[in-house]
């Protein structure tokens, strides 16, 4: 573990440019173009910080292991994960839900054994609460194609704004849960690196609380 510099394992695509315009608002300079071209990893001397581009499902590990301080994921990957970090804030970002979704008809057959997710942990938890006997099928991505060709009944996956699903043909069946980004402190590094980590914090806590409606 680097004692020097703050190590984020940041996930590539969609939540990063959120997760550093929370951090050029919170003070730290980012500069803007951060995370233009393809390299992994990015210094940002005058703020201290170093970052890991890294698949969205992957940051927990990087922040479990402590190659990576900080991290942020989503609420979903969490879930998913059950990583050994602490969760310490919410974002706010990223905004979206997990949900059972499936074609029309779904609505009145209810029990339909073939589930298609992404999120194999979540959905066999959800399912085994509900009662229901099914048999979870693992894909990486594209899962509302899984009922449309019959690989499965329903799928558990994400949902924001439900384009996905109504330009598919599916609807939503039931809500699983919440989601949004946060940011997780793999347990050592807050015991060695408490007030660094502790400024981080409260800095993006008074950011969050500024943006958000009151
Ligand atoms: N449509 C969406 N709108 C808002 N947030 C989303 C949406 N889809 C996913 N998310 C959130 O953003 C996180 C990252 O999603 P993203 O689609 O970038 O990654 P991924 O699909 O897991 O990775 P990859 O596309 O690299 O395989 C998710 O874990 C979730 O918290
Ligand atoms: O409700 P919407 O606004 O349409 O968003 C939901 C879609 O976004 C995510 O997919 P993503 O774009 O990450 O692609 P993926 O299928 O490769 O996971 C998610 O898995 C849904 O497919």
């Amino acid at each position: 573990m680097n004692k020097d510099w703050i190590t984020f394992a940041m996930p590539k695509g969609r939540i990063f440019e959120e997760a550093a315009d929370l951090l050029r608002n919170a003070g730290y300079p980012l500069q803007e173009d951060f995370s233009a071209g393809r390299k992994l990893i990015l210094e940002a001397p005058d703020a201290g910080m170093k970052f890991f581009l890294a698949k969205p499902m992957d940051v927990p590990t990087y922040v479990e292991h402590g190659v990576a301080d900080i991290g942020v994921a989503g609420k979903d990957v969490l879930l998913e994960e059950q990583r050994d970090v602490y969760e310490v804030l919410d974002l706010h970002i990223s905004a979206c839900y997990l949900a059972v979704a499936g074609l029309p008809q779904q609505r009145k057959e209810r029990v339909a054994p073939k589930i298609a997710s992404k999120y194999p942990n979540i959905a066999t938890q959800y399912f085994k609460a509900q009662g229901e006997q099914v048999e979870v099928i693992r894909l990486s991505g594209s899962i509302e194609l899984a009922p449309l060709i019959g690989l499965a009944e329903r799928i558990v996956d994400i949902v924001s704004t439900g384009k996905t699903l109504k330009e598919n043909g599916l609807v939503e069946l039931e809500t699983i849960a919440s989601v949004t980004s946060r940011l997780i402190v793999n347990p050592v590094s807050y015991r060695m690196k408490d007030k660094q980590i502790d400024d981080i914090v409260a800095r993006l806590s008074a950011v969050i609380k500024e943006g958000s409606p009151s």
